[in-house]
């Protein structure tokens, strides 16, 4: 049976969970992916941290979109060769991929790998986030992507992963690696 065998293969695949996370839901679902999945884990940090101040990062975020201005990483990933599936999460801002995903997708080279993305958003979607990880990665499989409502930093509603909502956010998760035929 070819989906059972496709299954099998994912399952014995190396995978990273990269994550860009301010306020903290879309780290808690690269925390599901974690736990579902396994595979290593790794944030994304910048050598010069965004301002705290909200006003301030949307100001930065989009002169840097203007520029095309790629924010150098501190983060270090080890071997990227190593791994065959890169599941790649990060917030919507300015209705666009944040720029140290861009400096992510930019500075690594993940010809071959399968790339699948996850976002939370403020109730506004994805953007076109999902289509620009596409065009920067020409040489990758994209995968069908995650998107689930997270905070709104804008009116100060900052973490809610919790609760309630973590639990349907785990189900829908779950939901979505079966889908996607990576469930353990
Ligand atoms: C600089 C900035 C820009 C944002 N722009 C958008 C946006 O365009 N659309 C949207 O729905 N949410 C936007 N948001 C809200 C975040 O996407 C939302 O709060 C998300 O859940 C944050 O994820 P995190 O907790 O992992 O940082 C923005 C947040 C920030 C900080």
């Amino acid at each position: 049976q070819e989906t059972t065998s496709e299954k099998e293969s994912l399952k014995d695949k190396k995978v990273l969970i990269v994550y860009l996370s301010r306020t903290k839901n879309t780290k808690t679902i690269a925390e599901i992916i974690k736990k579902n999945v396994g595979g290593d884990f790794v944030e994304l940090e910048l050598q010069t941290p965004y301002p705290e101040n909200y006003k301030a990062i949307v100001d930065q975020v989009s002169k840097e979109n203007e520029s095309g201005f790629l924010p150098p990483l501190k983060t270090k990933v080890e071997n990227i060769e190593k791994y065959d599936v890169v599941f790649i999460g990060f917030p919507t801002w300015g209705m666009k991929l944040p720029p140290p995903m861009k400096s992510f997708l930019k500075q690594y080279d993940l010809k071959d790998k399968i790339i699948i993305p996850f976002n939370t958003n403020a109730g506004y979607g994805i953007g076109s986030s999902f289509d620009t990880v596409k065009e920067l990665s020409p040489e990758s499989k994209v995968l069908e992507g995650f998107t689930m409502k997270g905070g709104v930093e804008r009116d100060g509603i900052l973490f809610v992963m919790e609760g309630k909502k973590k639990i349907e956010t785990e189900k829908k998760v779950r939901e979505w690696l079966t889908k996607i035929d990576l469930n353990k």
